[in-house]
């Protein structure tokens, strides 16, 4: 089959109501095609089959000071070797989960006009539609549309459809508590006082947002990424899938297949927590692979400190490590510089690097 020349369409064509459209080729337009680069093929030999850590939350707050210990140890490995795990007994009912997917569902399949209201260029504005990553970048394109809604310091919604502002601010409550409860126990693992998290972090008002993903099937799936390899902004991302796996993550050089327990949450290590932990914890890169027959979603939820903490490695930690791993930035500068240069690995964090003369 030969590849199609890039597609003549505007820059905001949401990929959904392409794959959908009847006129749309069996082969896909050259500009999707994510995988040219060698490095970045998906080739069998560079996956591995292996179990990732996984966290009972309920011990970490119900059980005695023993077990919860040991969870802390366990999230220490699992930060420190893994940068992601998966979180089982979590307190988020399933009744919300299935409604959260059902909503964003529901504004994906809304009309083209509906959902291009939410289309802005400006990467701090709290409502988002949008196709690929930086629609009017990105040379190549990415087989996803996404909806980015920031609901936390200031709760914000989409107007439609009906319910998703119920559904959204019950959601982004009960993530945000177990982001916090995570990030306590972080702390701890680091061996810092959790009363010190709020100086160093203002978690209080921390930055939330919550990113729905859309992954139509894809003609050519050995062709296309959902996403390419990147690492998340945020101090945690909290995603929820709609049973169909796509993610993969980058584990001692080579890709792992993630396949989450059902009812779990996948918990990865952000470049905040890289930053803050003096690099201690690495935060993790991680692709999205699309398929030829499902549609995919997955809704990813961003803790960050507050906007205007200037994170840094707090000085117990670069005392004790002999070393300063990177200097610290103003989160909403990071932020603001990682959503509007292309997502290519780790490349805002790697310009605060310390590098050793
Ligand atoms: O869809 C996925 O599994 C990954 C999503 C993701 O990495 C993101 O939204 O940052
Ligand atoms: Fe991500």
């Amino acid at each position: 089959m030969e590849a199609q020349a890039p597609l003549p369409l505007s820059n905001d064509h949401a990929i959904k109501e392409l794959a959908e459209s009847q006129a749309f080729p069996s082969s896909i337009p050259s500009n999707y095609h994510a995988l040219r680069n060698p490095d970045e093929e998906l080739r069998p030999e560079d996956f591995i089959d292996e179990e990732i850590p996984v966290i009972d939350f309920s011990l970490l707050i119900g059980g005695t000071a023993m077990e919860r210990d040991e969870v802390i140890h366990h999230l220490c490995m699992a930060c420190r070797e893994w940068g992601f795990f998966m979180v089982v007994n979590h307190e988020i009912p399933k009744r919300l989960t299935d409604e959260m997917l059902d909503a964003f569902e529901k504004f994906f399949n809304q009309s083209a006009e509906e959902k291009n209201e939410y289309i802005n260029k400006n990467v701090l504005n709290p409502i988002r539609f949008g196709t690929s990553i930086n629609n009017h970048e990105d040379k190549i394109r990415y087989w996803r549309d996404y909806l980015k809604v920031v609901v936390n310091p200031e709760f914000h919604f989409p107007a439609k459809p009906f319910g998703f502002r119920n559904t959204l601010f019950e959601y982004a409550a009960c993530t945000r508590k177990m982001g916090k409860e995570l990030l306590k126990a972080i702390w701890e693992s680091l061996e810092l006082k959790t009363d010190d998290i709020e100086v160093a972090l203002d978690i209080k008002s921390c930055f939330q947002s919550i990113i729905g993903n859309f992954y139509p099937p894809c003609p050519q799936p050995e062709l296309a990424l959902g996403l390419p390899p990147h690492s998340d902004h945020g101090l945690l991302t909290i995603l929820l899938q709609n049973g169909i796996n796509g993610l993969q993550v980058k584990h001692n050089n080579k890709w792992l297949h993630i396949k989450p327990l059902p009812n779990s949450f996948l918990v990865n290590i952000g470049d905040q927590m890289e930053l803050v932990s003096n690099g201690r914890y690495n935060s993790v890169l991680h692709r999205a692979e699309v398929n030829g027959k499902s549609t995919r979603m997955s809704i990813a939820t961003i803790i960050g400190p507050s906007h205007e903490a200037i994170v840094a490695p707090p000085p117990q930690l670069v005392e004790h490590d002999h070393h300063l791993a990177f200097n610290g930035m103003r989160y909403k500068d990071f932020l603001e510089q990682q959503q509007a240069n292309p997502l290519k690995g780790k490349s805002i964090l790697d310009l605060l690097r310390v590098r050793d003369e």
